[in-house]
């Protein structure tokens, strides 16, 4: 099967011209319709950055190298008009944050409107419907209301869940997650967590979950990426990785995780 999202030895360097430093040193990672791609490692590893990457969200004295396709898209190298088109369309993102994906001062319903009707030129009844439709399906209670309501008036996981749906309005084709759960309260960690494994299976969104936190990974991963100072040092299924890891480092951050969480990979 062909990938969604191809990334070849990307390379990523963040400085100024002669003297960047090196911060992705060749990294390589299919991401696939359906299927959920964790990316683990330490914090500074080069996760995130080369999560912006995709997105062309690095800062001006970035350095990128490599190969990213999207289909038949070489998203390296892309006019920034074009990469606008895809941001938001093809590909989505959500962040530790939710506050970070939404604006404080702007009512759920029209931040969820006027991003379809931007990209999907919905006229204003549909776009409703729509969204109606899409906080529905990420589980916010009484979708109607919530569409008059401001953020600050939603619990941290409800604001995750609203920036899923956001995220998914466009039905992109991937969906970068980056440590998505980390700032929710454990109890409702494991809730955004099954909806994103359900949303990837129910789309066939190729999905990237970046996270330091391989109880996170253990839950919802189909493949697991580690990676170690701007390299991928292992790479597998959830079940190899989890079972019989390879490589030293990943061995010490399974050492690391409160025991019998993920000693098997078991998601039950
Ligand atoms: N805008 C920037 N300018 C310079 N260096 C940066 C910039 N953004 C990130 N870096 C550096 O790149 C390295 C990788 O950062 P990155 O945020 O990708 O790590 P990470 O693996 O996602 O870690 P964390 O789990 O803490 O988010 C770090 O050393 C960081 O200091």
């Amino acid at each position: 099967m062909s990938a969604a999202l191809s990334i070849r030895d990307l390379t990523i360097a963040i400085g100024p011209k002669g003297s960047a430093t090196p911060i992705v040193k060749g990294i390589s990672l299919d991401l696939h319709a359906g299927r959920v791609q964790g990316l683990a490692g330490e914090s500074g590893s080069g996760k995130t950055v080369s999560s912006l990457a995709v997105l062309g969200l690095l800062p001006v004295n970035a350095v990128v190298g490599g190969s990213m396709r999207l289909g038949d898209t070489e998203l390296i190298g892309l006019p920034l008009k074009r990469l606008r088109g895809i941001r938001g369309r093809r590909i989505a993102m959500i962040f530790q944050d939710p506050s970070a994906s939404l604006h404080p001062q702007i009512r759920i319903g029209a931040q969820l409107t006027d991003h379809v009707r931007r990209h999907l030129r919905l006229d204003a009844k549909r776009a409703r419907a729509h969204a109606i439709e899409l906080l529905e399906r990420v589980q916010v209670p009484d979708p109607e209301e919530a569409l008059a309501r401001y953020p600050h008036q939603f619990s941290g996981g409800q604001r995750q869940r609203i920036a899923i749906a956001i995220a998914l309005a466009c039905d992109p084709e991937v969906l970068l997650a980056d440590e998505p759960t980390t700032a929710l309260d454990v109890t409702v960690q494991a809730g955004i967590l099954q909806l994103l494994r359900d949303l990837a299976l129910e789309r066939q969104l190729a999905v990237l979950l970046v996270t330091h936190d391989l109880g996170v990974m253990s839950a919802i991963a189909d493949d697991v990426a580690v990676m170690r100072a701007g390299l991928i040092v292992e790479s597998g299924t959830r079940e190899q990785l989890f079972t019989a890891p390879q490589h030293e480092y990943t061995r010490e951050l399974l050492a690391a995780l409160p025991g019998a969480q993920v000693a098997n990979g078991d998601t039950e």
